[in-house]
């Protein structure tokens, strides 16, 4: 497949890497400053750019009939919108807000156990993310998933940053140097405390599930998601 990424940074460098090694050829690099993207030579498109860019660069491969598959997070507020945008234009997208394998079968854990521990009163939850200094948004686009996860199967009215509330789940965001990406559910009582935790060790994971994303999507129209991608049920 001929693939264009879009941002060309800490995952776009790695996405390069595995692309390349499944015989795949990197034809454009586009950040803030490109000028012109000749959509003709691209097959897929894989951002990985920033929280600002990533809303406009999906509806620009989408209007040029380009598959695009985006990593990017902290731009939810538009996700609908850009759901509306393919749907219209018959364009096909994949949005993850995490990508490796472990992660997405983490997610399906976590909803799991968050139907499970509903009834139980006596525990409260909380999620807690660990990500590197140079991340931009908080929390995580995957803490916010898991957070979902967790609303659509108890009482609890939404989530919070940093911050408890009776009905809210509280989300506690840490940076420290160089870490990938650490998630954990935590579910607490006066007697004891129950966690589930994914640790991503590098970005291979990321990189490779962006690829098989790209690969999957090709010659389908829609929106889907990793669940799609890994047939999860
Ligand atoms: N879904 C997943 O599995 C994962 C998601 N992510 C997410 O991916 C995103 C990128 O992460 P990461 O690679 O670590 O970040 P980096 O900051 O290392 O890379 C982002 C790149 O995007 C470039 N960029 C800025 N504006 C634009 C634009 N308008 N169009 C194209 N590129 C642009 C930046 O260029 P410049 O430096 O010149 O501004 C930079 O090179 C983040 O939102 C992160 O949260 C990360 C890992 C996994
Ligand atoms: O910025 C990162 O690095 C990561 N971002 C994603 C997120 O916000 O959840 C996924 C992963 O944890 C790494």
């Amino acid at each position: 497949m001929k693939i264009a990424l879009f941002g060309y940074g800490k995952m776009g460098k790695m996405i390069e890497q595995t692309a390349i090694q499944r015989n795949h050829t990197i034809v454009a690099k586009i950040d803030v400053d490109t000028k012109e993207i000749d959509f003709s030579n691209i097959d897929v498109a894989i951002d990985f750019s920033q929280p600002e860019a990533a809303f406009d660069n999906i509806k620009k491969c989408i209007e040029n009939n380009v598959p695009v598959i985006s990593g990017t997070t902290g731009w939810g507020k538009n996700y609908g919108k850009a759901v509306s945008f393919c749907d219209e234009h018959k364009g096909a997208f994949i949005y993850a807000s995490n990508f490796s394998l472990g992660v997405n079968i983490f997610f399906e854990l976590n909803e799991y156990l968050a139907n499970m521990m509903n009834t139980l009163d006596q525990y409260t939850v909380s999620i807690e993310e660990i990500h590197h200094t140079q991340k931009l948004d908080a929390p995580s686009g995957t803490a916010i998933t898991l957070a979902e996860g967790i609303l659509k199967n108890t009482d609890y009215k939404g989530w919070r940053l940093d911050k408890a509330t009776s009905d809210h789940i509280p989300i506690v965001a840490k940076r420290i140097k160089d870490v990938p990406g650490t998630h954990s559910i935590n579910y607490q009582s006066t007697v004891d405390s129950l966690e589930i935790k994914h640790t991503a060790h590098n970005r291979e994971g990321f990189a490779l599930g962006a690829v098989v994303a790209a690969e999957w999507i090709m010659g389908k129209t829609g929106v889907f998601t990793m669940k799609d991608v890994l047939n999860l049920g």
